[in-house]
This record gives C-alpha cells, sequence and structure tokens, in this order.
C-alpha cells in the first residue's frame, strides 16, 4: 500500500470527478473494455469496475466479455444477490447517455399496452366461446 497524499480517502472510490462533466455514452464505455481499465453499463448507470475483477466470484472473463455493451441482462441472469448489488455504489461513475437494452424494452412494453387498448376483447372472445359450448351441449342433450 503506498500513501497517496492527493488523493480522498473514499473507500475504492476513484471515480474522477473531473470525469463527470463529460456524458458517458457508448464511446466512452467502448474506450475502457479492457482488464485494466473496465467500465460495465447496468441499468442505465455506468461503473468503474476494475478493481473489482479480481475479485468477482464469477471470474473476470464474463465481466470482460460484457465490456462496451449493455450487461444489465447477463448481470440479471445470474440472479445477483443483494450483496452484489450493494457492491454496485462504490463503483457508480455516472448516469449513461444513450440506449439502453432497458429503454428500449420499455418502449416496446409500451407500444404493446397501447395497441391492445382494445383489449375487453382478449377476454370477450374465449368467454363468448364457452357461452356458445355451454349451449350446444344444452341443444345436444335436448
Ligand atoms: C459490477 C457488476 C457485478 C458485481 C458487483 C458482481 C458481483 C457478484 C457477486 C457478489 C457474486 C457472488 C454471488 C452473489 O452474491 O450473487 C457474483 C457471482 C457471479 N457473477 Fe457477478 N457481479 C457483477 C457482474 C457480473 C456480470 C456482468 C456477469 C456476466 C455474466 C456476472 C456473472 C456472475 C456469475 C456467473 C456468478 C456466479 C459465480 C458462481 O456462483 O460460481 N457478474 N457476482
Amino acid at each position: 500500500m503506498s500513501a497517496d497524499a492527493s488523493s480522498s480517502s473514499a473507500p475504492g472510490g476513484d471515480a474522477a470527478p473531473a470525469e463527470q462533466s463529460h456524458p458517458y455514452t457508448l464511446e466512452t464505455l467502448k474506450a475502457h473494455n479492457t482488464r485494466a481499465d473496465l467500465w460495465m453499463l447496468l441499468h442505465g448507470k455506468v461503473y468503474n469496475v476494475t478493481k473489482f475483477l479480481d475479485e468477482h466470484p464469477g471470474g473476470d472473463e464474463v465481466m470482460v466479455e460484457e465490456a462496451g455493451r449493455d450487461a444489465t441482462e447477463a448481470f440479471e441472469d445470474v440472479g445477483h444477490s443483494d450483496e452484489a448489488r450493494e457492491m454496485l455504489p462504490k463503483m457508480y461513475l455516472g448516469e449513461f447517455h444513450g440506449e439502453t437494452k432497458e429503454k428500449k424494452v420499455k418502449r416496446a412494453t409500451a407500444t404493446g399496452a397501447a395497441s391492445s387498448s382494445g383489449g375487453g376483447l382478449t377476454y370477450l372472445v374465449p368467454f363468448l366461446a364457452i357461452i356458445a359450448a355451454y349451449f350446444g351441449w344444452r341443444l345436444f342433450l335436448a
């Protein structure tokens, strides 16, 4: 451990304030995609995971693979624990400026909801089918 008088003693925090002045875009994300310097995009937020790579129980390989793109899906597919999520704020750099998978999904869901606004029919059709079947059956018995 070398003494670094100039650095603030934020735990594990090397979120350089100077970097906050420019937005975190896909380009900046892609510029930090190596083991030596790795940023990760999760839920629309950018994290500097470089120092965490060696500690990651899932290994560094999987994390490097997610570099330069939205890692949210991979992260959620694993079903990370609350402990894992609590580690994130320490590595937080800033909000991502650009299209994330989540935004796309939200938009798709919104469109889906709008197009099914005549959704009453979805329930009406099987309901009518059951009634028709019932009367058909009554006629059959008569
Ligand atoms: C900064 C982001 C991440 C953090 C803080 C993190 C943290 C952790 C932690 C604490 C565990 C232990 C189990 C748990 O508590 O859930 C874990 C396991 C795991 N992680 Fe991550 N993880 C991150 C990103 C990722 C990504 C992007 C992947 C990509 C697929 C990944 C894949 C895995 C896998 C496969 C395991 C299971 C390891 C095992 O049980 O053998 N992680 N992670």
